[in-house]
């Protein structure tokens, strides 16, 4: 977890799908980094470090506008979060997601409505999300999870540059194995292994 909150220091971004938002409630910031200062408080949240800006990929916006993300905004722990949504089609729809529109803008997320609804899969096209956070200075993005998004993410024309697999001797459910064998459209090659106490982390790039 502590290679994990590191590598969140080296990018603009750090995105992930609402399933992990809802299920996890994540903070994704660097709060397992030493503290460079012994004078500033424990909680890590005061570290020099660079936070990412966190993207949530939520089409219906149904975040919770008391989620850890928000709180910690609002306390001056974390950035302002962003989240990445498209309006309904179907007017009876449209009261209900303004309302929630709302009570997160409110809440202190910053709200961006992509102009496309969604792809052939359902979900919001990546190409697009890429090209509006780019467009707001995202240059590089983490993507953390969970496996719906990394699947699109895997899929035709892929943007990934690298892959970081941790393999934890813990079991995390069929959803938590799938992520490689599945990329049918995309293949990677590994080009390191490394141990970390118990567990082991393998980067793997885009087969040339
Ligand atoms: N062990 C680990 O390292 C990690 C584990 N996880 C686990 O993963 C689980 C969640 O994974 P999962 O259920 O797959 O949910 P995801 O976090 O992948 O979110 C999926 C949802 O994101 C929305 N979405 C919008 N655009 C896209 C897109 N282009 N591609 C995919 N999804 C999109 C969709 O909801 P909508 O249509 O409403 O927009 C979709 O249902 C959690 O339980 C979490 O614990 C997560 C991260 C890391
Ligand atoms: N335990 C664990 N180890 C890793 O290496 C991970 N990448 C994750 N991933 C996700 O981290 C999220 C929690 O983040 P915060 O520390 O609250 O910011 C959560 O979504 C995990 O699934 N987990």
């Amino acid at each position: 977890m502590i290679m994990t909150h590191w590598m969140r220091t080296m990018h603009d971004g750090i995105l992930i799908g609402i399933g992990t938002a809802l299920n996890d409630d994540p903070q994704l910031n660097t709060r397992h980094l030493p503290s460079r200062d012994p004078n500033l408080s424990e909680n890590g949240h005061n570290n020099p470090y660079h936070l990412p800006r966190p993207i949530i990929l939520d089409t219906n916006l149904r975040l919770s506008p008391t989620c850890k993300l928000l709180k910690n905004y609002a306390e001056g722990k974390g950035r302002r979060p962003w989240i990445v949504c498209s309006e309904p089609t179907e007017t009876e729809h449209k009261v209900e997601w303004l309302n929630r529109q709302t009570a997160l803008e409110k809440a202190g997320a910053g709200i961006i409505v992509l102009q496309v609804r969604h792809n052939s899969d359902g979900y919001l096209p990546i190409s697009s999300v890429l090209d509006v956070l780019h467009k707001r200075g995202i240059h590089s993005v983490m993507v953390e999870g969970g496996a719906q998004v990394i699947r699109s993410f895997f899929a035709t024309n892929s943007p990934v540059d690298t892959i970081i697999v941790t393999i934890a001797p813990t079991f995390v459910g069929e959803e938590g194995i799938s992520y490689i064998v599945d990329s049918d459209n995309s293949v990677f090659t590994p080009v390191s292994t490394e141990t970390f106490g118990r567990d082991t982390v393998v980067a793997l790039v885009p087969t040339k």
